[in-house]
Parts: C-alpha cells; structure tokens; sequence
C-alpha cells in the first residue's frame, strides 16, 4: 500500500483543533479575558476548502467574521508529549482562516452553549499548500496579513501568541491524542472584521505563502 502524503494533509480525515483568544489584542477587541489556559474547540474535517472553491456565508448568518491564523500540521502521532520533544511531531505548517459566524457566536456565548454553528460549518477553514517544516525555522517569527478587497484588516506577528506552539502541543496532547495529518489552527491576531458575498480575500505569511479566496452564500434549503 502506498503511503499518503502528509502534504495533502486536508484529504486524510483528521481534526482540526482551533486554539482561540491567544492573541491578546483580540481578546481584548472582542472584550475577552485573557486566558489563563488555551481556549480550544474543534472544526470537522468537512470544513477545509482549497483555494479555486468559495468560501460560503452559512445561510443562518449575517456576521461572517475572517480570521488569519498559522496553522501547525501534525507529522508524528502522540499523546502527553513534552515540550521539549513538540517540534519533533510537527510536520509543516499551513496558512489558514478559521471563519466566524460571529453573530451565531456571541449567541452561543451569551447562552453558554458550544460554538459548533459558529465555527464548524462546511468551509469554515480555508487552507493554504502544506508548507514544509524547514519553510518557518521558528512558528514564533511570522507575519500573518489578510486584506479584504484589497484593503489590509489584519497584520499581526506570530511572536505575540500567548501561547507558544511547542507548548500547545504539549497542552493538547494531554487532552485528545493528536494524529499524522491533524492540523493545530493557533488563533488569530487583531483585527477581525465581516466578510460578505462577492468579497475577494487575500491572505499570507510574509515571504513564505500567499492565498486567495471568493466569499459566496450557502443556499438555504427548505424542506
Ligand atoms: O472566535 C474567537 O475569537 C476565538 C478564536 O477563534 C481566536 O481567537 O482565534
Ligand atoms: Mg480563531
């Protein structure tokens, strides 16, 4: 049997594990505490679409927010691992957005219930190419960038993460085994803000990768 390539890690059917509110300037612009621990949820791996497919408002929302976010693809499966050793189960890594339904979002919250509807719908995580680990000799030295119409909305170095990559790693993996072909999304910097129908937007890691996405309407169906 032929081995699958991590590289096209978006086809294997793993997690995504979504890391929010660790960047303080978004927590702070949504009027969130700090977090003293990661914040995580998860999108199912029906929510990847590749660059050439658009990004679809879901028909329950009128608030679709983007977020820029580095995303850290697992090569080596594990569980409890140390800090010390987390790089060595990262593979590379991939641009991505963890679209918000923030509307539905702030309902959920304001219910205390989950944020599924509000993160998790088909086409909530946009993905880049994979990017191979030696690409980004250190996941705390890149610029994340998304404009929107050719506008900028957010700019943001991933130096100013609350929590370092080696040690989500680790936080996860204590909760939930992490497996070749899963893909960590690390939180977005400031400056999230709507998309809409018809929008164009553009995102990337400075000097390494750049992507480009329609928005379109998920048709509501009635039956
Ligand atoms: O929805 C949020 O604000 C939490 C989140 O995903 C992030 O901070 O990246
Ligand atoms: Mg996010």
């Amino acid at each position: 049997m032929s081995r699958r390539n991590v590289a096209r890690f978006w086809e294997w059917g793993r997690k995504i594990i979504c890391v929010g509110r660790n960047y303080a300037e978004h927590a702070r612009e949504l009027k969130n505490e700090l977090p003293t621990e990661p914040v995580l949820f998860l999108k199912p791996p029906t929510a990847y679409v590749k660059e050439g497919s658009p990004i679809l408002v879901p028909h329950y929302s009128s608030n679709l927010h983007h977020e820029v976010e580095l995303g850290v693809v697992v090569g080596k499966a594990g569980r409890q691992i140390p800090q010390t050793s987390a790089m060595e189960h990262v593979a590379g890594y991939a641009l991505c957005l963890d679209m918000t339904a923030r509307d539905v979002q702030d309902q959920c919250k304001a219910k205390g219930l989950p944020w599924t509807l509000a993160k998790a719908f088909d086409t909530s995580c946009p993905v880049s190419d994979f990017i191979p680990k030696e690409r980004i000799p250190d996941p705390a030295g890149v610029e994340l960038w998304l404009k929107v119409n050719s506008v900028t909305r957010q700019r943001g170095s991933t130096a100013h993460m609350i929590f370092s990559v080696p040690f989500l790693i680790s936080y996860i993996s204590r909760v939930m085994a992490l497996e070749e072909g899963d893909l960590i999304l690390t939180g977005t910097p400031k400056g999230v803000g709507a998309v809409h129908e018809h929008d164009e937007l553009q995102a990337g890691i400075e000097g390494v990768i750049s992507m480009t996405f329609r928005v379109g309407r998920q048709a509501a169906v009635h039956n």
